[in-house]
């Protein structure tokens, strides 16, 4: 039988690895001409990927470390687990919303200063207590309206949270699906703009995927149109807001915090930045669900040819027809593929059993169950076909 290599980066958790039939899967992190890379947020991109690689699952939501397109090119579906952390990183938005709002991070260091630095004790520091807190009077959330940028599986959540904690909530998201609309509570406002989200909202967190579209997505002359007093959210990526355009609002006083997940130098040390050292999907549960998912999907990819949660392929998934032989082929999405692929199989004298194919945007891919034996030469034929990118027979 086939084994299948499977080289991990960062740490996945043991809950989804042990998932993995050892006798099946090889899992690593010293694992030379891997069939797969399981990771969470090791940078792919300046890493030469191997010709060997089949999959690429991400155990996490953003696959902005990923060459996506790179790998799309090469019939290389990168898996992610929508939703397995949402919950991890709405509870940190509200965190992070509670802390800018009662000022938590400084009172917090004024009172260890008091002891560690200052020396004071008993009655002393039950004084200095008192005397100091004033400075650290913040505003309550009820009555605030919360600006939430991306209603995906992370923004809806948020949103509804918020709402019931007692804020106006509103919802900016061109692309919203008709899950998470679902999912909304109905008090959400959703609105047509970024810039009337902004102008409307006190709190602004933002969920959306670091690409090109919302690289910079917050800067100087959208803040600009932010309430005096406001604070900004990022738990996304930093490179969603332009920081420097944020530290110059929170400088002048037009902003009154910003609280992320991406530290930078300038961040981190900012009186008026809160800086968490991306701790998002930093939960038990959240790492369990995240590598679950990915084990998952990747396992099916490899053993069946199933697509599920690939970014940059669609959703093709077909149960297995006992006595047959699988084809999974990745090719361009142009005319007269299928008749191709078809035709080769006919002229081979294979009898299709189960057949389907999908795309999204410039690829498409195909799974094709067929009575009889595969022979490497029809394997080579159908390469030979103008678009295709790769096929791979799948051994039941
Ligand atoms: N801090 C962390 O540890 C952590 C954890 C999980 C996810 N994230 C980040 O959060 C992002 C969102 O995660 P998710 O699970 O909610 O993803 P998701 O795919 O479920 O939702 C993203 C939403 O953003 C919307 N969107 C895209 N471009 C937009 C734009 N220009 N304006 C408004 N909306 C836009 C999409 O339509 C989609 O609904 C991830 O891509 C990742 O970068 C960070
Ligand atoms: O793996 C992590 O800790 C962070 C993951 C998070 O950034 C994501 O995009 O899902």
């Amino acid at each position: 039988m086939t084994t299948f290599p499977i080289q991990t980066l960062n740490a996945i958790s043991p809950v989804g690895l042990q998932r993995l039939d050892r006798s099946v899967f090889d899992v690593g992190t010293d694992i030379d001409s891997p069939r797969a890379i399981l990771l969470r947020s090791a940078d792919l991109h300046s890493v030469e990927l191997p010709p060997s690689l089949y999959a690429v699952a991400r155990a996490g939501a953003g696959t902005n470390n990923i060459p996506v397109d790179r790998l799309a090119a090469r019939g290389i579906p990168v898996f992610n687990t929508p939703g397995a952390n949402a919950n991890a990183v709405k509870e940190l938005v509200i965190a992070g919303m509670l802390l800018a709002a009662r000022n938590l991070y400084h009172a917090a260091d004024y009172t260890r200063d008091l002891v560690a630095v200052q020396g004071l004790s008993g009655a002393d520091l039950e004084k200095q207590v008192e005397a100091g807190k004033k400075q650290f009077a913040g505003f309550e959330l009820p009555g605030k309206t919360l600006g939430v940028i991306g209603l995906g599986a992370i923004g809806v959540l948020v949103a509804n949270a918020a709402q019931s904690l007692g804020l106006k909530v509103l919802g900016y998201d061109p692309n919203v699906t008709i899950k998470a609309a679902w999912q909304l509570s109905p008090n959400v406002e959703q609105v047509s703009s970024v810039e009337e989200l902004l102008s409307r909202s006190d709190m602004v967190t933002l969920h959306v995927p670091l690409v090109d579209g919302t690289r910079g997505m917050i800067n100087a002359e959208r803040i600009a149109l932010m309430p005096q007093g406001g604070v900004v959210l990022n738990f996304a990526r930093g490179g969603v807001v332009d920081e420097a355009a944020v530290i110059a609002a929170l400088d002048s006083g037009h902003l009154h915090s910003y609280v992320n997940d991406f530290p930078t130098e300038a961040g981190a040390v900012h009186p008026k930045v809160i800086a968490l050292p991306h701790l998002g999907a930093s939960t038990g549960e959240a790492e369990d669900n995240c590598a679950v998912m990915a084990v998952d999907q990747l396992a099916d990819y490899l053993l069946n040819g199933n697509i599920r949660n690939a970014v940059n392929f669609p959703d093709v998934v077909m149960t297995r027809t006992p006595g047959t032989t699988r084809l999974g082929i990745f090719n361009e999405n142009k005319p007269n593929m299928i008749g191709q692929i078809t035709a080769a199989l006919a002229a081979a004298g294979l009898n299709v059993s189960e057949f389907t194919n999908k795309s999204r945007g410039d690829y498409a891919y195909t799974l094709v169950d067929v009575e009889g034996e595969v022979r490497d030469e029809l394997k080579q034929e159908i390469l030979a076909i103008e678009g295709i990118i790769r096929a791979r027979k799948i051994e039941a």
